[in-house]
């Protein structure tokens, strides 16, 4: 249950190049109180959740079961930063918060293509951001309240962002008695 927890689980997700990592790392150190940053295709990677590495799109194919069987521990002792660029395999008991990062599409191909990927993955991604599949995705998976779409187009926003972030974690302390 959410409401046993001491600290917030806040998901973190967007497109791949909308800042979640770099939001993820200033609020771990930015955060009143200690916040693990999960960055779940690192925790994949590091932990081998994957069935097989796709060669067309260079990217792993996550073992969801597991992946969620690994975080689950994690989620209900809450205190952590969930950083990836999905974010409807999550369980919806397990958010508090839903941050999801948005990007202007022309910047957004940028920051990819200093990434090195693929055309095709950059096309796809972009589209994807243009269509804001992530924002849908979030949107039908959890409840509107704990769901906030952010700018996060220059630094003044990333700073922005993070400063909002951490009043709302006051906020959910004030709520329940613990700050
Ligand atoms: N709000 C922002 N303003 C300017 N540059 C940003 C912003 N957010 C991210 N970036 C830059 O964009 C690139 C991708 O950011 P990153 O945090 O790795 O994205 P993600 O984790 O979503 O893939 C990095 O070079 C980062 O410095």
């Amino acid at each position: 249950m959410t409401t046993e927890r001491q600290s917030p689980v806040i998901v973190i997700t967007g497109t791949p190049g909308t800042g979640k990592s770099t939001h993820a790392e200033i609020l771990a150190n930015e955060s009143p109180i200690p916040l693990r940053h999960i960055n779940v295709s690192e925790f994949v990677k590091e932990h081998g959740l994957y069935e097989a590495f796709d060669e067309e799109w260079q990217s792993y194919t996550v073992d969801e079961d597991r992946l969620l069987d690994e975080l689950e521990p994690l989620a209900s002792a809450g205190g952590i930063i969930l950083d990836w660029h999905t974010c409807e395999a999550f369980p919806e008991r397990w958010a508090d918060l839903v941050v999801v990062l948005r990007c202007d599409h022309t910047q957004l191909w940028e920051r990819l293509e200093k990434r090195a990927y693929s055309l095709k993955k950059i096309q796809e991604n972009n589209e994807a951001e243009i269509m804001q599949v992530v924002l849908e995705e979030a949107r039908s998976s959890y409840a509107p309240e704990i769901v906030v779409e952010l700018n996060s187009g220059s630094m003044e926003e990333l700073e922005a962002n993070v400063a909002r972030i951490v009043e709302w974690i006051e906020a959910w302390r004030k709520d329940r008695g613990l700050a």
